[in-house]
């Protein structure tokens, strides 16, 4: 569904991408993984065609990305960054605003009313529906940018750590609501993590971002403690506990 082909990109000429390619799936979730400044973000951010690639293409279901009109672009493509400024706008109308690619007349349709309650509900987030954007938590306002993503119906959906704000139910919430929409709903969802132990139990495949290069990718096997370390530049152990994997860093005594 998504192919990324020999991306390269420069802020001026500072090159923060480079020979970027890969590809995934419909219905699977990818995880994109790296240090701090490796380039995952901006990645993300040519594939949402937030900033204009130097060279290379980024097809979705085999057509060029670029060819697409905005309208189109917003119903195949989702973003969710991963800083998003509140305002002076409630919940119930940040959400509804994600249908607006999806809007034939003036005013919302009754399936667009639909899926903001469908999305209210499902984000747990009913009961803020009225309050101000301004006047929620910065978990909640989370969600609710994440619940946008999901009423715009991409067929793909690209996260900048989405989880980053959350407490513990509520990322593995968030992430249980990822697994179903790319398993029930076919949705590709791209999505940057920095915990590596959620991002192995919810992700399909992996992609390591190193030097603004993809250093490896791939299934869980792609998971050593090789990869890891060089790509984080800490030692870790990779333990298995019954079918699943965990990293652990090795802290050594202070
Ligand atoms: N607007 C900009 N102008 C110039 N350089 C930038 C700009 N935005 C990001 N960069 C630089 O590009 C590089 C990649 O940044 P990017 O945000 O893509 O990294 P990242 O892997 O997402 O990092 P993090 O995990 O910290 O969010 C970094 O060196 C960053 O300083």
């Amino acid at each position: 569904m998504l192919k990324v082909d020999n991306l390269e990109f420069s802020f001026k000429d500072f090159q923060v991408l480079s020979g970027i390619c890969f590809e995934a799936r419909r219905g699977s979730i990818v995880s994109i993984l790296g240090n701090n400044g490796a380039g995952k973000s901006t990645l993300l951010k040519c594939i949402a065609r937030l900033l204009k690639p130097k060279s290379g293409a980024i097809l979705i279901d085999g057509k060029d990305a670029n060819s697409f009109s905005l309208r189109q672009l917003s119903k195949n493509v989702a973003y969710v960054p991963q800083r998003y400024t509140a305002n002076r706008v409630t919940v119930y109308e940040t959400i509804l605003l994600g249908r607006k690619p999806h809007f034939t007349g003036l005013v919302p349709s009754s399936e667009d009313l639909e899926k903001v309650e469908m999305a209210l509900d499902l984000f747990e987030l009913k009961h803020l529906a009225f309050r101000y954007l301004d006047e929620i938590s910065g978990g909640e306002l989370q969600k609710v940018v994440i619940a946008r993503a999901f009423v715009q119906d991409p067929k793909v959906l690209l996260l900048d750590e989405p989880i980053n704000n959350l407490d513990l139910k509520n990322q593995i919430e968030v992430l249980k609501i990822l697994k179903m929409l790319s398993k029930q709903k076919g949705i590709l969802v791209v999505v940057i993590l920095h915990d590596l132990n959620l991002a192995i139990r919810f992700s399909d495949w992996f992609v390591f971002v190193k030097d603004g290069r993809i250093f490896a990718s791939g299934s869980k096997e792609v998971i050593t403690a090789e990869v890891i370390s060089r790509v984080y530049g800490i030692d870790v152990k990779v333990e298995k506990h019954g079918n699943e994997i965990f990293v652990v860093p090795e802290v050594s005594a202070i």
